[in-house]
């Protein structure tokens, strides 16, 4: 389906289009032409008290509700064109590890640093901590060139115990991996997938009891809560701990475990040297606002720039480890390319879940994201940041702007900085550059670095770079590079969703607003694209309108969409049946069932009825000075109970949120709705006539009510600890019921 673009002997990488897009275009702008239709139709029939109104009252109230209508579907017209726009020139990318190989000496090759970021050992394990930083540490790359830095949030010991055993264990495990080949090179997810190694089975078993042994061990810790005195006294390190007080007030505490300069300590078994490995919690006081991950990857900057001042950065989440040890040098082909490299920022690799069954029952994949808009996004000038498995280039993250004649100097050997100094000097230096006063009247957080004060710290990043005139890459290789943990269950998801939306609110209403101040800065497709996230929220509005009040108009028995005799079913129609269908072709294409797709268009929906509408209500009140909110960490473990219930693909609710009492109450209302046209139908004498009369509504409130199957199971039938709460049944039942019993009263 992908075509060539140009194939030029030289170039590093390689861009084409997809050939898909024609079709793709035409079927766009026939959509389009419906869409207008729908509208003409909603201006041509407003409700004056003609037959179909029953005049009187409902004429009052007819012509408010159509205009609501009309309002939602323009909301929905405009919106959709976004959608289109990020579909409309889809690039795919191929990189040339084999000519960067010929290109380039081993030794030449750029450094890089890895920052790993963690924030609570309680949802975050420790030892899923380490398999990501584990794996990381075993790229295919000079060893001496990485530099693997661990920030934890929670300034936990167990965090940090975890890392020392780690970096005794990678003197095994780096050698190999470098020797047998493996892929992934997370241990967990390694020894998870094979068994037994037949051809070096020897070897196999000694390094899989090595790391039971320390898995154990970390495990043991982890559950006690504490780490064992007879191990903190095998490392000066955990002195540092001495003055803390609690997660939100203690020093920064800065350990850098393994270094060149402590050579008898920092090589693996067969003496080659290992990454450099630091961990840092950033000092934390009550008073001071600690912006969350993007107050993180500050202080992981400069920190950095100290000790090691790569010019690249990867930036991973504590939970996505690497699945591909090809990564750096992928990510090279583009930054180093000489034609291009240049103006490339960041290199975006997609975030993948290893956690994501068949079906995909909350969606998590994001496939229309994912496989689809970031290479829209891409085809404008560059994918959005996503926060995750990105290569960046120090420069552009630390605030630079492009210029036409910025040099691609990343052959260049860096300057090493802590030549002179010993390890210990080097540690008091580089904490100070952590320290909570540090960023005081400086632009840290504005112009430099991760920006702060929004929930979606990563896109507003990528943002700012790309105002700044820089470019970025998405690329998707064959073998996925990296491998995190999706939410498994409901509420997480909704939770997620809502943060992410809340963010991009915060990017509209910025002074970023890509819509109003990106022209002249960004193409109009980046405009386009960013605008297209930007107002997720938004959609909230029309997608509860759509979902409530067509429903309630049958209880009444009033048609607000056209009969099915009438020439304006058909772009109705066509709308419905198009969209549905170019949607579920996108699913099946990307390798996605059937089914997958339905459950997307159920957390759409829900996403849509609760998550935005949430976070359009929070940042309403946040205009009028209410709190911000906070930046709530997706948990990476789950109990048992839940975890059966995720491998069958139930829904998990179990939890009494709001969020849950609007869904539900959704769900009931057009439950009972239905019911009611049915038995409506069922006494009618002639119930083909009032069907046809209304049969866009009724399918409608059916599909409504059949997409929301797992919510009346949730609530009724289920009786696991993963069902819907009874207080949530009550207040839904009464909500729904008493709106129905309410709507109809108005009728007399
Ligand atoms: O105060 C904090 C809060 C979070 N984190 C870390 O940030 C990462 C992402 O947090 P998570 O709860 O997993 O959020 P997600 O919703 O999965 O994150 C996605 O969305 C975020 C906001 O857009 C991005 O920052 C992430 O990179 C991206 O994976 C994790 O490694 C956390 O440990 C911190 O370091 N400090
Ligand atoms: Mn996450």
């Amino acid at each position: 389906m992908v075509v060539k673009r140009s194939d030029d002997e030289e170039s590093l990488f390689e861009t084409s289009k997809s050939r898909g897009s024609f079709l793709h275009r035409l079927f766009s702008v026939s959509l389009f032409v419906a869409i207008c239709f729908v509208y003409a139709y909603r201006l041509t029939h407003i409700p004056t008290g003609g037959e179909n109104h029953g005049g009187g009252e409902d004429y009052y109230y007819g012509t408010w509700t159509w205009l609501g209508l009309l309002a939602a579907e323009l909301w929905f017209g405009l919106y959709w064109v976004l959608t289109q726009a990020v579909r409309w020139n889809l690039v795919f990318r191929k990189t040339f590890k084999k000519r960067l190989a010929q290109r380039y000496e081993e030794s030449k090759l750029p450094k890089v640093d890895i920052f790993v970021c963690t924030a609570d050992p309680d949802i975050e394990p420790p030892i899923m901590v380490i398999n990501t930083v584990l794996s990381l540490m075993a790229y295919d790359y000079p060893s001496e060139k990485l530099s693997v830095y661990l920030s934890d949030d929670a300034a936990s010991d167990l965090t940090f115990y975890a890392l020392l055993e780690a970096s005794l264990f990678a003197k095994h495990w780096l050698p190999f991996c470098k020797k047998f080949n493996v892929q992934p090179t997370s241990p967990a997810a390694y020894f998870n997938n094979i068994l037994l190694h037949h051809n070096h089975a020897k070897e196999f078993a000694n390094i899989k009891k090595l790391y039971d042994e320390m898995k154990k061990r970390i495990e043991d810790a982890t559950k006690l809560g504490r780490v064992a005195s007879e191990e903190r006294s095998k490392h000066r390190g955990f002195s540092q701990w001495d003055s803390y007080s609690s997660r939100r007030d203690h020093d920064t505490i800065l350990q850098i475990i393994l270094h060149k300069k402590e050579p008898h300590n920092s090589k693996d078994e067969n003496g080659n040297y290992l990454p450099t490995l630091v961990y840092l919690a950033r000092e934390k006081r009550p008073q001071h606002h600690h912006n969350f991950k993007a107050g993180a990857m500050n202080s992981l900057l400069r920190v950095s720039s100290v000790i090691s001042n790569a010019k690249i950065i990867l930036n991973v989440d504590c939970d996505m480890y690497s699945n591909s040890s090809e990564s750096v040098r992928d990510a090279l082909c583009f930054l180093m390319d000489e034609e291009k490299g240049h103006e490339i920022a960041f290199v975006q690799f997609p975030q993948t879940f290893e956690n994501i069954l068949k079906h995909d029952i909350y969606s998590s994949t994001l496939l229309s994201i994912v496989d689809v808009e970031m290479h829209g996004a891409d085809g404008y000038g560059g994918p959005f940041y996503i926060g995750t498995c990105c290569f960046h280039r120090r420069d552009a993250l630390s605030g630079m702007k492009f210029s036409v004649g910025y040099k691609n100097d990343l052959l260049k050997s860096e300057r090493d900085h802590s030549i002179e100094e010993n390890l210990h000097e080097l540690e008091v230096k580089s904490k100070a550059l952590a320290s909570c006063t540090y960023e005081e009247n400086t632009l840290w957080g504005k112009e430099m670095g991760v920006r702060y004060g929004c929930l979606v710290e990563d896109v507003m990043t990528g943002l700012c770079i790309h105002l700044q005139g820089w470019k970025s890459v998405y690329y998707s290789p064959p073998r996925k590079a990296f491998y995190g943990v999706a939410p498994t269950t409901l509420l997480q998801a909704l939770v997620q969703h809502k943060r992410w939306a809340e963010g991009q609110v915060q990017i509209l209403l910025s002074e970023h607003c890509p819509a109003l101040y990106g022209h002249g800065r960004i193409s109009l497709g980046h405009q386009l694209g960013y605008s297209y996230c930007n107002c997720w929220a938004l959609t909230s509005l029309s997608k509860l309108y759509y979902s409530i009040i067509p429903s309630l108009y049958l209880l009444r028995g009033i048609p607000l969409f056209p009969k099915m005799s009438s020439i304006w079913f058909i772009p109705f129609a066509y709308v419905i049946v198009g969209e549905s269908g170019r949607s579920l072709l996108e699913f099946v294409l990307f390798g996605s069932t059937i089914q997958g797709w339905w459950n997307d268009l159920r957390m759409v929906l829900y996403k849509g009825t609760s998550s935005y509408l949430f976070a359009l209500i929070d940042s309403i009140s946040k205009l009028f000075g209410l709190p911000d909110s906070p930046f709530t960490v997706t948990a990476k473990v789950m109990e048992e109970d839940v975890s059966e219930r995720y491998e069958k693909q139930v829904m998990e609710f179990g939890a009494a949120s709001p969020l849950f009492t609007v869904l539900a109450t959704l769900a009931l209302l057009n439950l009972f709705c239905l019911l009611g046209i049915l038995k409506e139908l069922a006494l009618s004498e002639d119930w083909f006539e009032t069907y046809k009369k209304m049969s866009l509504q009724i399918l409608l409130c059916g599909f409504l009510v059949l997409i929301n199957i797992p919510i009346y199971q949730g609530l009724f039938l289920r009786k696991d600890k993963g069902r819907l709460p009874s207080s949530i049944a009550i207040k839904s039942t009464v909500l729904a019921l008493s709106t129905c019993i309410l709507f109809n009263m108005l009728k007399d």
